[in-house]
């Protein structure tokens, strides 16, 4: 089973965001998309879900996914989780089950959830309103709900990009673990690149809407890929697991 997207365009109004976009999401693996600010990360993201209108196939284990197997197969978190709402944390997590919830929650489902709250440490919050608590823990809840979906394929933009170095590294060795264990598909935008390099399977690079490099970190963390994406100008060196490690030096023209 893999995620196949296939010609993918995405156009607001007149103007092309996304151009001619192909690739193959693997199962049980991490692909991380990157890319500089408006390459159209948050977009493809948006389109994969269903969120935008878009032209080409996406389709899982060679099936096309209609737009309601979209919303069914796959879970979407987006990059700005700010929100006023008077649910409270415990109701948001479950509302990742919102297709299978009745008029009555069934059995256990709500020690699930606390359960999947206090995988991020996040269960003592459980009665607060989302406007109660912080940024950070606000993006853990959210993500702690897209988990709580069990999609078959999981979206996330920039889904550390609030948090604290620690749970930076939690959240990344969940979402590989999640992967690894229940086969989960999982797509993330980043812009730690090192983060990137660390926890992804595949690094797909983004520029103006074209896929402009796609593999491994080592091959696609380079210094000329870095310099034609992004315009800077960065040693790379190599870890001792053989991940590149990138150091920004100077923006250049
Ligand atoms: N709703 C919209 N209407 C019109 N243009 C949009 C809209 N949303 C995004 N764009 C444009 O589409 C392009 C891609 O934006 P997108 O948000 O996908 O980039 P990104 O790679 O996620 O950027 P960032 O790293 O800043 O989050 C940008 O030029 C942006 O200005």
């Amino acid at each position: 089973m893999s995620f196949h997207i296939k010609n993918l365009n995405v156009a607001y109004g007149s103007t092309q965001v996304i151009s001619g976009f192909d690739d193959i999401w693997p199962k049980g693996q991490i692909t991380a998309l990157i890319g500089c600010n408006g390459a159209g990360k948050s977009t493809l993201l948006r389109a994969l879900a269903g969120l935008s209108p878009m032209q080409g196939v996406i389709s899982v284990s060679g099936g096309a996914l209609s737009p309601e197997d979209q919303r069914r197969q796959i879970a979407y978190m987006p990059q700005d989780t700010s929100a006023q709402s008077s649910l409270t944390v415990l109701e948001v997590v479950l509302l990742g089950r919102l297709g299978s919830l009745g008029l009555r929650l069934p059995a256990g489902i709500a020690e699930q959830a606390m359960a999947a709250l206090d995988t991020f440490g996040l269960a003592s919050l459980q009665s607060r309103q989302l406007d109660e608590i912080s940024g950070g823990q606000r993006q853990l809840v959210f993500l702690t709900q897209a988990l709580f979906r069990q999609p078959r394929v999981l979206l996330l933009d920039e889904p550390t990009a609030a948090l604290d170095l620690r749970h930076q590294l939690l959240v990344l060795d969940r979402l590989q673990k999640v992967a690894r264990q229940n086969g989960t598909i999982i797509g993330l935008a980043m812009h730690d690149l090192n983060l990137a390099a660390q926890y992804a399977d595949r690094i797909v690079g983004l520029n103006g809407g074209v896929k402009a490099a796609a593999g491994p970190a080592v091959e696609v963390l380079t210094a000329n890929n870095l310099r034609a994406m992004y315009g800077i100008e960065a040693r790379i060196t190599l870890d001792a697991h053989n991940q590149p490690q990138v150091l920004p030096i100077r923006a250049v023209e």
